[in-house]
C-alpha cells in the first residue's frame, strides 16, 4: 500500500490510563515519518467525537485505551473507507492484545510506515434493555455483577475494585439460564459466568477467550459452572497462567448466533454496565456481524 501522501485523522485521549508522557504532536510527528498527515482532533470528553468525526472517512489512528477504541468505532460502522487504526494507550488495552499490537505507542506509530487492512467483526446484541454494539464482549453473570459492583462511570480506584470483588463473591448466586447457540438449545446447570467474546480478554485483561479471533466471522461463547471455592481459585490460577479455556469447569462454543434467556439479571457490553431491570423477561439476543470495520494495523501484526 502507498501511503506517502495519506490524509488521516488522529482522536487522542489524554486520560487513558497507560499514557506516560506521549504527546499528540509527538504522535502527528511519528506518523508524519509514517507516511500519514494525521490531522489531531482534539476531545474532551466521548461525545465530543460525535462533532470530530462528522463525515470522517479513511484512516483514523486512535490513541487510547478500550473505551477510546470502542467510542470511534461505533460512530464508524457503517461508513465505506472508515480505517480504525489503534495505537494503544489504555490500561488493559485488549483489543489491542488480541491484536499482538504490544509496542509502545510512539513505536507503534512509526511501525505504520508498513500497513495493511484487515476485517474486524463487530457483536450486536438486542436486548430489552435495547440494542447495543460490542468489539471486545457481552455477557452476564459474575464478571457483569463485579462490573456493576465497581461501577465503571466513575474515576479508577483499586480500593472499590477490592471492595467489588469481596461484595460480588460473597453474594453472587449462579444463574439458571437458558442459553440457545445458532438455532440449538443448550441446556445446563445454573452459570456463574457467561460471556460472548468477539476478542481474548474482557475487562481488566482477563483472558477468557484464549483463541478468539476477532475476524473470523465468528464469536465465542464461554460458560463457567457454578464453582465452589477450590474450582475459583483454580480458575484465578489458569487466568493467570492463559489457560482459562483448558478447566473442566469452562466450555467454550463457536457461534455466529447466540440467545440468553433474560429474568432482569445485569449484563455488561465491553466496559459499560446494562443495570438490573427486575421483573422483566425476555431474550437477550447476540449476533456476529462479519468484518463491520477496517482495521489498519502494521503488517507485521497483520497475520
Ligand atoms: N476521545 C476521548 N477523549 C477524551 N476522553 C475520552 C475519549 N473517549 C473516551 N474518553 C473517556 O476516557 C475514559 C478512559 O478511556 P479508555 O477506556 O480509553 O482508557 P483506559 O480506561 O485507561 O483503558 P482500557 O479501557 O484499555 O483499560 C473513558 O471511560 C471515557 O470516559
Amino acid at each position: 500500500m502507498n501511503q506517502e501522501t495519506r490524509g488521516a485523522v488522529l482522536i487522542f485521549n489524554p486520560g487513558a490510563g497507560g499514557r506516560r508522557g506521549v504527546t499528540p504532536e509527538a504522535l502527528v510527528g511519528a506518523l508524519a515519518e509514517s507516511g500519514f498527515r494525521a490531522e489531531y482532533r482534539p476531545t474532551a470528553c466521548e461525545e465530543d467525537l460525535d462533532r470530530v468525526l462528522e463525515g470522517v472517512t479513511g484512516p483514523v489512528f486512535v490513541a487510547g485505551g478500550d473505551g477510546t477504541l470502542r467510542g470511534v468505532a461505533l460512530r464508524l460502522l457503517g461508513r465505506p473507507g472508515a480505517q480504525l487504526a489503534p495505537l494503544p494507550m489504555g490500561t488493559s488495552n485488549n483489543v489491542a492484545a488480541t491484536l499482538d499490537l504490544t509496542d509502545r505507542t510512539l513505536d507503534l506509530a512509526h511501525a505504520y510506515r508498513d500497513a495493511s487492512t484487515r476485517p474486524l467483526d463487530v457483536g450486536r446484541v438486542t436486548a430489552p434493555w435495547g440494542d447495543d454494539v460490542f468489539l471486545e464482549a457481552c455477557g452476564c453473570g459474575a464478571f457483569a455483577e463485579l462490573l456493576c459492583a465497581y461501577r465503571p462511570d466513575e474515576p479508577k480506584s483499586p480500593l472499590r475494585a477490592v471492595g467489588a470483588l469481596v461484595s460480588t463473591l460473597t453474594s453472587f448466586e449462579p444463574l439458571p439460564l437458558a442459553l440457545a447457540v445458532d438455532g440449538e438449545a443448550h441446556p445446563g446447570e445454573p452459570a456463574t459466568v457467561l460471556e460472548v467474546m468477539n476478542i481474548r480478554a474482557t475487562g481488566n485483561g482477563l483472558r477468557l477467550a484464549t483463541n478468539a479471533d476477532p475476524g473470523d466471522g465468528l464469536l465465542d461463547v464461554v460458560r463457567v459452572d457454578a464453582l465452589n471455592l477450590a474450582e475459583w481459585v483454580a480458575s484465578l490460577a489458569a487466568l493467570a497462567r492463559d489457560e482459562f479455556e483448558t478447566l473442566p469447569t469452562v466450555q467454550t462454543l463457536n457461534a455466529r448466533q447466540v440467545e440468553i434467556s433474560y429474568t432482569g439479571q445485569v449484563f455488561h457490553v465491553d466496559g459499560e454496565v446494562r443495570p438490573a431491570m427486575p421483573g422483566v423477561t425476555g431474550q437477550v439476543r447476540i449476533e456476529v456481524q462479519p468484518g463491520a470495520l477496517t482495521l489498519l494495523l502494521p503488517r507485521e501484526s497483520v497475520q
